[in-house]
């Protein structure tokens, strides 16, 4: 199942600078893995914003809404998720 997913980060200023540091690190090497796992097929900077668009191929809501609320960055981030059906004009 295809899931498109707008994520929106916003981290708080006061935060320890090292603790960012290490959630940025910890949120790239979870995206790595995940995108290595042919669970997260696209990952897209939002030009001139602090956001992303990401295509998800995983197995249910479930899965997605796991991978999504374990992601190091989660309690810093607002999620919209869509749900992709296939176009009948898509030739591929
Ligand atoms: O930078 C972001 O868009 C937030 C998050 C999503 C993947 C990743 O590495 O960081």
């Amino acid at each position: 199942m295809l899931y498109c997913v707008e994520m929106d980060v916003a981290i708080p200023h006061g935060l320890d600078p090292e603790h960012v540091a290490r959630l940025k690190a910890d949120e790239k090497a979870r995206a790595q893995d995940l995108q290595r796992q042919g669970k997260w097929l696209h990952l897209w900077r939002v030009a001139g914003r602090y956001a992303n668009i990401s295509v998800f191929d995983v197995a249910s809501h479930d899965e997605l809404h796991d991978i999504l609320s374990g992601l190091p960055l989660f309690p810093f981030m607002t999620m919209r998720v869509t749900p992709l059906a296939r176009h009948p004009s898509a030739i591929e």
